[in-house]
């Protein structure tokens, strides 16, 4: 039989057919999955193939294969250094919440999870929320970062979760999809989903209060079927979007509005940093490279690992 594993919390697999059968799961032996040292082997996202265990009243099996995944979200384990824990696989698109203030997002931050986005494969959404809390001059603001991620092939909306505004632009966004939602603790993620599907009692709050996170809890992904055809998957304690390890060479690719002038720089390898003839300095300087990304590819370039390895989940 085959399934979409909904849930894990470490030995049992919630796995769910397509007739929507749900079945507690379990692995039988070792799973070795290429290329990565992980802590669990099966992901809440992941397509599994399993063999019916008739022996129990209540729906159980024996998982035996791992389809293979499209994409998957990762942490670094943090008692086991080289060990990754994969929290989800298998994402359509993943939504980031951004409001000016209330808490402030910067341009860093929204262009360190876009590179991961970019890097993980997986097609990320700006929401601009809270758009009746702000002034005019502050929807300026909006409206200029808006425009500048639109340019770059991202969709932006201005939302509000509170006044349910462009909430259904969202939804339409989600239909048939798996998505996650992510941004800074108070951006309103737990409201938006309030407004997307209200009778969904989402445990984000009591399980990501602040003495949980920093220490080496586990915390276990969830996914849900909404009622107008769409699926997210709830990451308690995740507000961010996890840590991709990349070579210096490879940051610049994931910036789109680089990796399409690249061809043009005269060097293959070209950092865009001091090399001669680079295309994107050039279109830096003809204004049609954003400085503010321009920055913080550079502050990601100077490595300091905070920068981009740093393992945003958790981070206040
Ligand atoms: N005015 C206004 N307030 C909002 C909006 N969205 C959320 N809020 C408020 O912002 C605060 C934080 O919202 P939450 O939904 O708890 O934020 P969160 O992202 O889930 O936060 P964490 O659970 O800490 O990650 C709450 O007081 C919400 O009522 C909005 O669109 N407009
Ligand atoms: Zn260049």
């Amino acid at each position: 039989m085959e399934g979409t594993v909904y849930k894990s919390t470490g030995s049992w697999y919630t796995v769910k057919t397509e007739e929507g059968i749900f079945y507690e799961c379990r692995i039988k032996g070792k799973f070795r999955l290429k290329g990565i040292k992980s802590t669990n082997p099966v992901s809440v996202g992941d397509v599994v193939v399993f063999e019916q265990d008739s022996s129990e009243d209540t729906p159980q099996g024996i998982i035996t294969e791992i389809k293979d995944r499209k994409n998957y979200i990762i942490r670094k384990s943090v008692n086991l250094s080289k060990q990754t824990h994969i929290i989800a696989a298998n994402l359509d698109q993943v939504f980031l919440l951004v409001t000016l203030n209330n808490p402030p997002t910067f341009t860093s931050f929204i262009d360190r999870f876009l590179v991961t986005s970019e890097a993980y494969g997986i097609p990320a959404i700006l929401l601009f929320n809270k758009i009746d809390t702000y002034t005019e001059e502050e929807l300026d603001e909006i409206r200029y970062l808006a425009e500048l991620y639109r340019e770059i092939g991202y969709t932006c909306i201005g939302i509000s979760a509170k006044t349910t505004k462009n909430v259904d632009k969202v939804k339409e966004l989600m239909m048939g999809k798996t998505s996650m939602f992510s941004g800074h603790s108070g951006v309103g993620k737990s409201t938006l989903v309030n407004a997307i599907e209200p009778q969904l009692d989402l445990k984000t709050k009591s399980i990501s209060s602040q003495h949980m996170q920093g220490q080496h809890t586990t915390t276990f992904a969830e996914m849900f079927d909404l009622d107008f055809g769409a699926k997210i998957i709830d990451t308690p304690g995740i507000k961010g979007f996890g840590i991709v390890d990349m070579e210096k060479e490879e940051i610049g690719d994931y910036f789109p509005e680089f990796f399409k002038l690249k061809s043009d720089c005269k060097f293959n390898n070209c950092l865009h940093v001091d090399e001669p003839h680079c295309a994107v300095k050039q279109a830096l300087d003809n204004n049609e490279v954003a400085w503010s990304r321009y920055k913080s590819y550079v502050q990601m370039l100077n490595g300091e690992q905070e920068n981009y390895r740093i393992d945003i989940y958790g981070e206040k």
